[in-house]
């Protein structure tokens, strides 16, 4: 073990409101601070698994952004040509598939149950999220917006999606009982506490400390 027991009481605390059907996919979000915003909201609302598309050649995670946060938000990657099996795979396990999109047949996104095991899709700065994607969508939602600019940073939009999520969830009680199994809490306990995220958070401090007596 490299964490301390009261460390590991508080990732238990944290996994304990994690909310595992309540999920992300970004589909080529290409901007790092726009990535690691989203990251960072992510683990606010308590959101475990992000999944994303990108084909940039940059560093996605701009840890100045995420301030840590993204060490308790499982990132995974999608290749493209995994796109349809992840797709059809979630509509298997009963996620219903939540995209944005600017199109005059979404519908408000506060008419959306998010309750409901759901996967949010939102897209690139610019081109927004691809056709291949949105043909996998249950529901499509907007914004509504009411000033010059078309759209929202990606960011900002996801941020407003993901906290009415959270209002639903928190108004039925759902960030009261865990949703994760003790099982599942004790793996992903094990697997956080012996990744290099806490080794090196250990070590920087263990260096802080030296550097402290020096
Ligand atoms: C700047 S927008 C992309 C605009 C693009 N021209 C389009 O038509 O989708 C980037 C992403 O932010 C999110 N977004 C921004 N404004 C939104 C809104 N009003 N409603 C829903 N999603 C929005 C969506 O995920 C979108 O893919």
């Amino acid at each position: 073990m490299f964490i301390t027991e009261k460390r590991a009481q508080k990732i238990i605390n944290l996994l304990k409101k994690r909310q595992k059907d309540l999920q992300l996919f970004s589909d080529n979000v290409s901007n790092p601070h726009n990535f690691s915003a989203i990251l960072r909201t992510s683990d606010a609302v308590g959101v475990l698994y992000l999944y994303y598309r990108y084909s940039g050649s940059d560093k996605i995670i701009n840890e100045d952004i995420t301030m840590g946060s993204h060490k308790w938000v499982i990132h995974q990657k999608v290749p493209d040509e995994k796109i349809e099996e992840f797709f059809l795979s979630k509509k298997k396990e009963g996620f219903q598939i939540v995209a944005t999109s600017l199109s005059e047949d979404s519908v408000h996104f506060r008419k959306v149950d998010y309750t409901k095991p759901t996967i949010i899709v939102v897209g690139h700065e610019l081109k927004g999220v691809s056709e291949e994607i949105l043909h996998f969508a249950d529901k499509k939602i907007i914004i509504p917006m009411y000033g010059m600019a078309q759209s929202l940073n990606v960011s900002v939009a996801t941020g407003v999606i993901l906290y009415e999520a959270q209002r639903q969830r928190e108004e039925k009680g759902m960030y009261e009982k865990p949703s994760l199994s003790e099982e599942e809490i004790e793996n992903i306990l094990k697997e956080w506490s012996t990744e290099n995220v806490i080794r090196d958070k250990m070590k920087k401090s263990a260096v802080k400390h030296f550097l402290k007596n020096d």
